[in-house]
């Protein structure tokens, strides 16, 4: 039987962090092969929208909605400071059940073929996203959140993520990525967080 279509919404969706309303009223609709863009000042809440969206910060009103398996690109990579890349992320490919060969076509493909006996903690920063962003190809989910995806990524690496999100729409799946810095995707949609703001008197209630 064929999958259903992947599809990600979120309905009024409102998040608070300690005492604070981040934002309200919050709603979209993804359906296969959209991506979009969310923005915003720091602090403004996007990565709390990402947790919210992952489930994992239950929202103080409001709903998401997902249809098809999710990959998550947090702040935490996950990955085990003191084992080689190759063996950190072998970890979570046997967890992911994604195949030997699958995860040596993902590390090639974030240019981490000469760093998998590197430990984790020595590697750069750059790399580390990297190696996010290779656990994140391997799973082949059909929904991708993606937080600050190109933070501490060089020139050609930011577009290669670029390059990455497009295949993955073109591909059927979806993308909600928060990010300080433009992406190169056409027809990516995109909203600040800030639209979503509560008025003083809401911040207060
Ligand atoms: N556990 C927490 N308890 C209280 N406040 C929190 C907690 N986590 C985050 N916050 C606050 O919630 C607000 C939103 O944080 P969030 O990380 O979602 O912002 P952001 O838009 O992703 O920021 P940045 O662009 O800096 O990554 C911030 O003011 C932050 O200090």
């Amino acid at each position: 039987m064929q999958a259903p279509s992947p599809a990600l919404s979120a309905h009024d969706l409102a998040c608070r962090r300690g005492d604070r309303l981040l934002f309200r009223r919050l709603s979209f609709a993804l359906d296969t092969g959209a991506a979009c863009h969310v923005t915003g000042a720091n602090g403004a809440g996007k990565t709390t929208l990402i947790r919210a969206v992952a489930g994992l910060t239950t929202p103080y009103a409001g709903e998401v909605r997902r249809t098809g398996a999710l990959a998550l690109l947090d702040e935490r990579t996950g990955l085990d400071p003191d084992m080689p890349l190759g063996l950190a992320l072998a970890f979570w490919a046997k967890i992911d059940a994604v195949e030997h060969l699958a995860l040596e076509s993902c590390c090639d493909r974030l240019g981490l073929g000469n760093l998998l006996e590197v430990p984790v903690r020595y590697l750069s920063t750059g790399q580390k996203k990297r190696a996010a962003l290779a656990r994140v190809l391997g799973q082949a989910a059909p929904v991708w959140l993606l937080d600050e995806p190109l933070s501490g990524l060089d020139t050609a690496s930011q577009a290669l993520v670029s390059r990455l999100v497009r295949e993955h729409c073109d591909g059927g799946g979806i993308a909600l990525i928060a990010s300080h810095q433009p992406l190169d995707v056409p027809g990516m949609t995109a909203f600040a967080i800030e639209d979503f703001a509560p008025t003083p008197a809401e911040a207060d209630a």
